[in-house]
């Protein structure tokens, strides 16, 4: 195969990272101060109602396939995959794979861990042996089915000494440990057409075709892997659809992947050969992330890959025609081959009776056996079998949490009915409300000082969180609603409400400029408060908060004086001590993630049951002062409200379904960025500029970067926007500025002496400035289309009537933003953006720090997996309250591990 080999571009030191840094936050100071709530950075992910992306099918896999696909190989192909359109569901399967990371060695590559003559040798020895003993064995030393799985893996027959070992260091020391060792993704022979789009998470099989590392200058270098991949040409897939790329015609296509490191560490030649090593001219690799096109034709880059190095240029046996090919992430310095090679020994020696789930229960949820579903996730015969298996085995995730917590809960509880009850309870939460006339005197005067009326929604979501407030136990609640549904408002109620009580109130946000802007909203709010004598002392305390005025607040806030203190994380540092603290409102807005207090017991929860009850009764929300404080977190995050409810017994969510009153869906344009498409946009903006709007320009970048020359940035356009709009003021806001500069610019923007906003995406989180109408993003195609919403999410915010213009740099951009011209639902959106974003965010990241890790499982897409599991475990419960109906079942469930998943 010819390629012609690139030049790979230099690359200068530039503003390229620069990303507007919000506030950093101590999250450790946040745990002190907070004891009931652990906040961690979890980067953000989007939940959403889990649709059901599972087609109901339950084929069975026939061994003969399995031992044909065992023995299978066929000539080599370079494959790319387009994953969004190709897999029905999420098929990444490991989060602990991270992307190549710096200094750890071989984090991801086979390349330097090709088989030593000894291991090819031992590998032989074990071949041969599997083929004479497998069936001999098994069929002389049938193990009963419950302890298989975790039998130590030398139960497998022909497995060396050093195999052993190197298997037993990297963790994998049972049958079980080595079975769930899964494939975090699978390369796919089949739907190799897909076009490329700029921004799609895509996966490709290719050729190294250079590794260069790379010094710029002292503290710069980079990585930079160029990987050739043959794909389908476009033009002749689309005369030739029903084709395959392997008939029809290819074409080369050259990915670049790259990886900066900046310090002067990084600039030493060792280390750079070092790291251009693992990558050999020659190796075939799989590459999976995020292209972005480049100005060359048929030139792509990737900054965020990962890669794994299937074998050298003369081995094809990676390539299994037609069957998915899965991608193991690495196990220490095993070698992947070997790897693969004893997984797929452990699966022949599998017996078929392991599932210790009934099978009524597995026919009911459409999952396919324990035995099909680990060969259908190691050894899929396509992408669906895969897909079935991964369903299964995080419904098996889900479903021994919740037996285990069920099961814990329902051993706390003495008589068969109460055990009933519960379990009826679970089976049908309810939510509880107090109604206004209980509300303290200060929260209904506040309620009566509002500019305007609430919604059914807000109403009922300040009744819920009232109601909790008054129960003696501290309330852990999540607020959740879209963008701009008025969740501010709902809090302050809280708030007031613990101030009404004689308690304090502290309001954290993520950034300076949303303390400011929640401050001065309170202060309007109050001010329109009749009885002056009642209206509680507020105080705001952020970083830059001086000295002096900063020494008084907590002073204030230490004898009682001040009863809300809104700020930043600086709320929680030691030396801000609260007299009487009895609500932490936390904003988190993606920010902050709030997980669970403590670990669940029964204990915990039935006490809270019955307390309940008592201060419902007789009112007692008095007698527990020294309580931790009540949280509740403020997130524009959907999170289905089903999924917390299954997922968390004490923690409580309330959300806000209905916008107030007069607002119209932004008007939502996708316009490609060329001069045309420019011309149309500045006469929107004029448009509405000269009917009085205001308007945001939202730009990725705030230097122009020569390393990104496509980007338009915030700082370098407001020359050029000043003098296209002369008569009409501009200003700049970006994460580098001071804070004091940044709120000044806001406030003019709010007060009307500026009509237009240049803006990084700092304004994402929070601004409210009601009458701005319009909203431009450039370069939108660098945004996740949820984080567009949240933008967007920006205007609109008022009755007039508002738009937002996507500008893309590309048409092939297009595509993908124009889900958000048909859609302002913030669970529909969160839902593509997952789809559209692919695998490639998925792979290695945190989840949101609401909930808690899953091996397998993401709760972003599979809700819909935990509450079927939910309801199978209280049909398992229901039938046999202690289990003994099920012995297999509770055999299984201490085998797992214990029931430390949540909290803690
Ligand atoms: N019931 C209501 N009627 C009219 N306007 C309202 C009502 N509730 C809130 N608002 C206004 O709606 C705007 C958005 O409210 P708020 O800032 O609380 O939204 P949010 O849910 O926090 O949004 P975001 O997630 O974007 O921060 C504010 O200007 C607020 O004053």
């Amino acid at each position: 195969m010819d390629y012609n080999l690139p030049n790979g571009s230099g690359i200068k030191k530039s503003e390229m990272n620069e990303k507007d840094a919000l506030d950093d936050i101590d999250i450790s100071l946040i745990c002190e101060r907070f004891p009931s709530i652990t906040l961690g950075s979890a980067s953000r992910v989007d939940l959403y109602d889990g649709t059901t992306l599972y087609p109901e099918k339950t084929g069975i896999l026939v061994p003969e396939d399995l031992e044909q696909y065992f023995s299978d190989s066929s000539e080599g192909r370079w494959v790319q995959n387009t994953l969004p359109e190709a897999w029905p569901s999420l098929y990444i399967n490991d989060s602990s794979v991270t992307a190549p990371e710096l200094g750890k060695e071989d984090s991801h590559t086979c390349h330097s861990m090709s088989p030593t003559y000894e291991e090819k040798l031992d590998h032989q020895v074990m071949e041969e042996d599997s083929q004479n003993n497998v069936g001999q064995q098994l069929q002389s030393d049938l193990t009963p089915r419950e302890l298989f799985l975790d039998k130590p893996l030398n139960y497998l027959p022909g497995l060396s000494k050093r195999h052993y070992q190197q298997l037993d260091d990297c963790g994998l020391h049972t049958l079980r440990k080595l079975l769930h060792h899964f494939p975090r993704s699978y390369a796919n022979l089949r739907n190799a057409h897909a076009k490329i789009d700029d921004g799609q998470y895509l996966i490709f099989v290719g050729k190294v075709l250079s590794s260069r590392g790379v010094r710029a200058n002292c503290s710069f270098s980079f990585l930079e892997v160029i990987v050739g991949c043959q794909v389908a040409d476009n033009e002749s897939v689309s005369q030739n659809v029903t084709g395959n790329a392997i008939g029809g015609q290819e074409k080369t296509i050259y990915l670049h992947l790259k990886k900066f490191f900046r310090g002067t560490r990084f600039t030493f030649k060792p280390f750079l050969k070092r790291l251009e090593e693992k990558y050999q001219v020659g190796d075939i690799a799989c590459v999976s992330g995020q292209v972005r096109t480049m100005r060359a034709k048929d030139h792509y880059e990737m900054r965020e890959y990962n890669i794994d190095v299937l074998g050298d240029g003369n081995d094809f046996s990676f390539c299994v025609k037609e069957r998915p090919y899965p991608i193991y992430p690495s196990k220490g310095r095993l070698n992947p081959t070997l790897l693969r090679d004893i997984i797929g020994r452990a699966l022949q020696a599998l017996p078929t009776n392991i599932d210790p789930i009934p099978e009524d229960i597995t026919k009911q949820f459409g999952l396919l056996s324990l035995h099909d579903a680990y060969f259908a996730i190691h050894k899929p015969k396509d992408i669906n079998e895969a897909d079935l298996a991964r369903k299964r085995l995080i419904f098996d995730e889900f479903f021994y949490l919740q037996l285990g917590r069920l099961f814990q809960m329902l051993e706390g509880v003495g008589t068969q009915i109460e055990k009933d009850g519960l379990l009826d309870k679970y089976r049908r939460p309810q939510s509880n409300t107090l109604c206004t006339e209980e509300w303290s005197d200060l929260t209904k005067k506040f309620l009566e000082a509002l500019p305007y009326t609430l919604t059914s929604s807000q109403l009922h979501a300040v009744s819920e969180i009232i109601w909790d407030l008054k129960r003696p136990v501290p309330m852990n609640r999540l607020l959740q609603g879209d963008v701009g549904c008025g969740k501010t408002v709902v809090a302050f109620l809280a708030c007031m409400e613990v101030i009404g009580s004689g308690f304090q109130a502290a309001f954290m946000v993520p950034t300076e400029l949303l303390a400011i802007q929640h401050y001065e909203h309170m202060l309007t709010l109050l001010e329109n408060l009749h009885d002056a004598n009642c209206k509680p002392t507020v105080a705001l305390l952020t970083g830059s908060t001086p000295l002096k005025q900063s020494r008084m607040v907590r002073k204030g806030i230490q004898d009682g004086e001040i009863s809300m203190v809104i700020g930043t994380h600086s709320l929680i540092a030691d030396k801000v001590e609260f007299s009487a603290l009895r609500i932490a409102v936390v904003d988190e807005q993606h920010r902050f993630g709030v997980i669970q207090r403590g670990r669940f017991n029964s204990k915990l929860y039935v006490s809270s049951i019955s307390s309940l009850e008592e201060a419902v009764t007789d009112g007692s929300s008095k007698s527990d002062v020294h309580m931790a404080p009540h949280v509740l977190a403020m997130s524009a995050t959907p999170i289905p409200r089903t999924l917390a409810l299954a997922l968390y017994g004490d923690m409580s969510l309330t959300q806000i379904t209905d916008l107030p009153p007069g607002r119209t869906p932004v008007e939502t344009h996708t316009i490609e960025g060329n001069d045309k498409g420019f011309e149309d946009v500045y006469k929107m903006m004029l448009d509405e500029l000269e009917d009085g709007g205001k308007v945001y320009l939202v730009y990725p970048i705030i230097e122009l970067s020569e390393q990104l020359p496509l980007l338009r940035a915030a700082s370098a356009d407001l020359e050029v926007i000043s003098s296209r709009f002369q008569g009409y003021n501009c200003g700049l806001l970006h994460g580098k500025m001071k804070s004091d500069e940044k709120e000044e610019t806001l406030k003019k923007f709010r007060t009307g002496e500026l009509q237009i906003l240049l803006a990084t995406q700092v304004i994402e989180i929070g601004v409210d400035v009601p009458d701005a109408s319009m909203m431009v993003v450039m370069n939108s195609e660098r945004f996740g289309i949820a984080q567009l919403h949240q933008l967007r999410g920006r205007v609109g915010r008022g009755t007039r009537r508002s738009k937002c213009i996507l500008v893309a740099s590309a048409a092939s951009s297009l595509n993908r933003l124009k889900v958000l011209e048909q859609s302002s639902d913030g669970f529909y959106l969160a839902n593509m953006d997952l789809i559209l974003r692919g695998p490639g965010d998925l792979l290695g990241k945190k989840q949101s720090g609401h909930l808690p890790e899953f091996p397998i499982a993401r709760l972003e897409a599979d809700g819909n997996i935990l509450q079927d599991a939910h309801l199978a475990a209280l049909k398992i419960l229901s039938a046999s309250h202690d289990l003994e109906q099920f012995p297999a079942l509770k055999l299984e469930l201490s085998m797992r591990q214990p029931l430390c998943l949540l909290g803690d």
